[in-house]
């Protein structure tokens, strides 16, 4: 018996485990796999995958290099088994915690049973968090578990350094991943389904960051859906379906980028009586609780936008929930900022120009490309002045209502925008601020003048 049992560890789940042992409360966390402790972001996903970003960027000539590819790995590998330890250690550590290793499934609302090397064992508690996590959602065609068909896992370790690489999807993961390679000097080809990328969002940012990829010799194939893997032992042949016609696509490796899956298929949900939707995420109401009285679920696994820093923000949900007045909901968030880790990054907060139109707002709208702010110096600085600037502003209130920012440093400065619409601060206000100098933040004292 425990008081509290965390499936998986997450970034929601490990940090609630400090946080209720500390209060008191006893916390068995169980992960599945020791190559995981301290869950997806820091072994296989956002840490690993920047490593590879940060090095695919620096200068190394443009032409195809696969020894530098393969030092990156090896530092992304020495890296992440670093923090690995780490994150062991920071629970380990802790009294009142108890980490096992092995796989949980329910077989009630109350009770865990848990697979080991040393064989099955059961576990009750009172309080049951659901932090299973995603994995890339398999795709159902002829040849895509073939040799050289990869996820954003295995790519991580592809061996050699593909000369043409082809990634199928143009989410982030797509889009991250064709722009790191195309960094290391692998010809990239993205099969995008859409018209066009980012084909919810603005169509001139689209534009530039159509443009920017093109430049870094990533290609993009629009309105094409692939079809089949074919393996002929020396490279895979891709054909798609584009425009009702069939085209083929030589290509040493392949990414399928096409969408992560709750991690729920294994956990017998049923037998607790927790609900799970159609695509398989588990339900759960304003303040993560299941359908199940005692059972919560926090990150990915339910379904949310899946981020690191929001399963760090269920965590604050259930903190408050399971130790404090419990009034803290998911619906709370407001302006939470995204990053595209396309090189210069691509983030966003907020309502895009094209939303703001759609729901008919009065809407003052600054908009720059990057090179054509003259009181911004930093881009060049650093050698890209690439990317455009957009800023959704309320035309009466000036309250800022989005931003786009395709820029170096957005990944930072997207921050200070959210904060900004968080706290009501305006944008006249934003655009005579303070700023240091040279930086990317005092963009706002030029793109926002005369608002
Ligand atoms: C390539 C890539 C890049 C990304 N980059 C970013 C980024 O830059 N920024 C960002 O914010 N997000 C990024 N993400 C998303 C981010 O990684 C996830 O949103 C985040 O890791 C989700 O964490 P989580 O708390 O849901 O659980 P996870 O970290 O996924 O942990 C779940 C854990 O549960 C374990 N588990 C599963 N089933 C069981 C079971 N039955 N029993 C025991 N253990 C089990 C798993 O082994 C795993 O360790 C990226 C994702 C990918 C794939
Ligand atoms: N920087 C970050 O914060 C970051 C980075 C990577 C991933 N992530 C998270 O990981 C999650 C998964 O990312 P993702 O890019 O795999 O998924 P996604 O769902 O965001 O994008 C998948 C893309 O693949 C396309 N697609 C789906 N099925 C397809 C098919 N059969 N053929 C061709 N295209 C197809 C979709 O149209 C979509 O554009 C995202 O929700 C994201 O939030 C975040």
């Amino acid at each position: 018996m425990t008081d509290v049992l965390i499936i998986g560890w997450g970034k929601g789940g490990k940090t609630l485990a400090g946080t209720l042992a500390r209060a008191g409360r006893s916390v068995t966390l169980v992960e599945q796999s020791s190559a995981m402790y301290g869950g997806a972001c820091i072994n296989v996903a956002c840490i690993p995958t920047k490593i590879l970003v940060h090095d695919s960027q620096v200068p190394h000539g443009t032409d195809y290099d696969a020894t530098v590819f393969a030092a990156a790995v090896d530092r992304r590998d020495t890296l992440t088994a670093a923090m690995r330890a780490k994150n062991y250690d920071m629970l380990d550590t802790v009294d009142g915690v108890t980490l096992i290793d092995g796989t949980a499934r329910f077989v009630d609302a109350s009770t865990v049973e848990v697979a080991t090397a040393d064989g099955a064992t059961r576990i009750s508690a009172e309080t049951i968090i659901i932090n299973t996590g995603a994995t890339p959602t398999p795709l159902d065609l002829p040849g895509a578990d073939g040799p050289r068909v990869h996820d954003s896992e295995s790519i991580q370790h592809v061996d050699p350094l593909p000369k043409r690489l082809l990634v199928v999807g143009d989410g982030p993961i797509g889009l991250e991943f064709a722009s790191m390679f195309a960094g290391f000097g692998s010809s990239v080809r993205v099969l995008s389904r859409h018209d066009r990328l980012l084909a919810r969002d603005d169509e001139d940012v689209a534009q530039v960051l159509t443009d920017v990829l093109t430049d870094a010799g990533v290609e993009i194939v629009t309105g094409a859906a692939a079809r089949a893997f074919t393996d002929t032992g020396t490279e895979v042949t891709v054909t798609a379906e584009i425009g009702g016609e069939t085209r083929e696509f030589a290509a040493d490796a392949v990414l399928l980028a096409t969408g992560r899956s709750p991690n729920t298929a294994d956990l017998d949900l049923a037998a607790a009586g927790v609900d799970v939707d159609d695509r398989g995420a588990v339900v759960v109401d304003d303040r993560l609780r299941t359908s199940a009285p005692g059972v919560y679920a926090i990150g990915d696994v339910h379904g949310g936008p899946q981020f690191t820093y929001l399963s760090l923000d269920d965590n604050r949900i259930l903190e408050d929930l399971l130790l404090g007045a419990g009034d803290r909901r998911v619906s709370d968030r407001v302006a939470v900022p995204t990053t595209t880790f396309v090189t210069p990054p691509l983030a966003r907060v907020g309502l895009s120009e094209t939303q703001a139109r759609e729901r008919g707002l009065d809407v003052i709208v600054a908009s720059t490309m990057v090179r054509d702010i003259p009181t911004l110096p930093r881009p060049k600085i650093v050698n890209n002045p690439a990317g455009i600037i957009k800023v959704v502003v309320d035309a009466s209130s000036k309250q800022i209502l989005g931003a786009t920012l395709f820029c170096v440093d957005s990944q930072e400065v997207v921050n200070l925008v959210a904060l900004a619409m968080r706290h009501g601060i305006t944008a006249p206000e934003l655009a005579s601020s303070i700023f240091t100098h040279p930086s990317t933040s005092e963009m706002f004292n030029g793109v926002l003048a005369g608002i």
